[in-house]
């Protein structure tokens, strides 16, 4: 995949592509539609490709930072992995926030990006106040010579799959419900770093994450987790936290004991997919009461594996 980032004027050097735009939050089922769509392009010869901005449009209009349900290294990864060919990210800036919608299509889509295919949502928004839209795009089809579909959105009921869904459902804890609507684990990615080398010490060593402080995570707490380790999807369970018994530095990480594996994983880049939350994270009188609630809470994962056996998950691991 080759990943234009943070350039105003650039020329890829395929002929013609398949694009579609957005800010891809989570690359859920909806999205999934999209990518679907200019990856079939492939059969008449285009190359497909994602163009999205370098941070939510809604970061610069409003000043606020949201956090996301994807980093941008965690997005661009799960695309390589589905085989696209060109990632886009360009840079959102006042003379990109003020181009006229026309001017967007003319100069950086078609004359930039060489689209021969656009697919986008109904809702799809583009240029000076959001004034471009789906309708448009199919206006000037013709004009400037590339074929464009509008694709519905995906529906859950009758509402529809959208990030903001999806980020409460996060913020709830409903891992089955978010991961349904991704359609694949949600994952947070990261380096193992040292902790504070207690976890041996009880026969239950842990690896330690410190996740991006822009992705959303769902509620503190223990979860079903399996973590992808060198390739390889393995069955554990994850506290997210602040380990309030043992410390009081009040910094937030991931932590997950692996079943059945041992191996030294620091300095390693793992993805940790959040299954199934267990219950909240308490702050225990004394630390033979957590260590007793941990050793319950491994009994518990290794059930709840019985039940959902990890052969699935490595599989869609592979298609992620
Ligand atoms: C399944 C699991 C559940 C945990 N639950 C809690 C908890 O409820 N409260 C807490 O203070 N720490 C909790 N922890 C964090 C432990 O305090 C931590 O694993 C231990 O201090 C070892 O940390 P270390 O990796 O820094 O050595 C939990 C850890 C795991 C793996
Ligand atoms: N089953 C396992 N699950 C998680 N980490 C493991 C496991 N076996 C070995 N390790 C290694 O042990 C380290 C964790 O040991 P621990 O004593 O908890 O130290 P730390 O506090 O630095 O995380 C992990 O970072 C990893 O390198």
């Amino acid at each position: 995949m080759k990943c234009i980032e943070e350039k105003m004027w650039f020329q890829v050097e395929s002929s013609g592509t398949a694009v579609t735009l957005g800010k891809f939050d989570g690359l859920h089922r909806g999205h999934q539609i999209l990518l679907d769509k200019i990856e079939d392009q492939k059969k008449n010869g285009l190359d497909s490709m994602v163009f999205t901005f370098d941070m939510p449009p809604s970061t610069l209009i409003t000043g606020r930072t949201r956090q996301q349900l994807n980093t941008n290294e965690e997005r661009a990864r799960r695309l390589e992995r589905q085989g696209l060919d060109y990632l886009i990210v360009y840079p959102f800036n006042d003379q990109v926030c003020h181009m006229e919608p026309e001017g967007f299509v003319e100069q950086i889509l078609c004359g930039c990006c060489h689209a021969s295919y656009l697919a986008v949502g109904t809702d799809f928004r583009f240029g000076y106040r959001r004034s471009g839209d789906a309708e448009l795009l199919l206006r000037l089809a013709s004009k400037y010579g590339y074929e464009c579909e509008v694709v519905e959105k995906a529906m859950d009921g009758n509402r529809a799959i959208s990030s903001t869904y999806i980020r409460e459902e996060l913020a709830a804890g409903h891992m089955e419900k978010v991961n349904a609507l991704l359609g694949y684990p949600f994952t947070v990615s990261g380096r193992v770093i040292h902790g504070a080398q207690l976890g041996r010490q009880w026969g239950m060593p842990t690896l330690n994450l410190q996740p991006d402080p822009y992705k959303q995570l769902p509620p503190g707490g223990v979860y079903c987790s399996c973590t992808i380790v060198d390739g390889v999807v393995r069955p554990g369970i994850t506290n997210i936290g602040y380990k309030p018994t043992v410390s009081d530095a009040g910094i937030r990480g991931v932590e997950s004991y692996l079943f059945d594996f041992d191996g030294d994983l620091y300095g390693k880049d793992v993805e940790v997919m959040l299954l199934s939350h267990v219950r909240p994270e308490h702050r225990f009188e004394s630390v033979d009461l957590l260590k007793k609630q941990i050793a319950s809470d491994i009994a518990f994962g290794k059930e709840y594996f019985k039940k959902y056996p990890v052969k699935s998950l490595q599989k869609c691991y592979e298609i992620i």
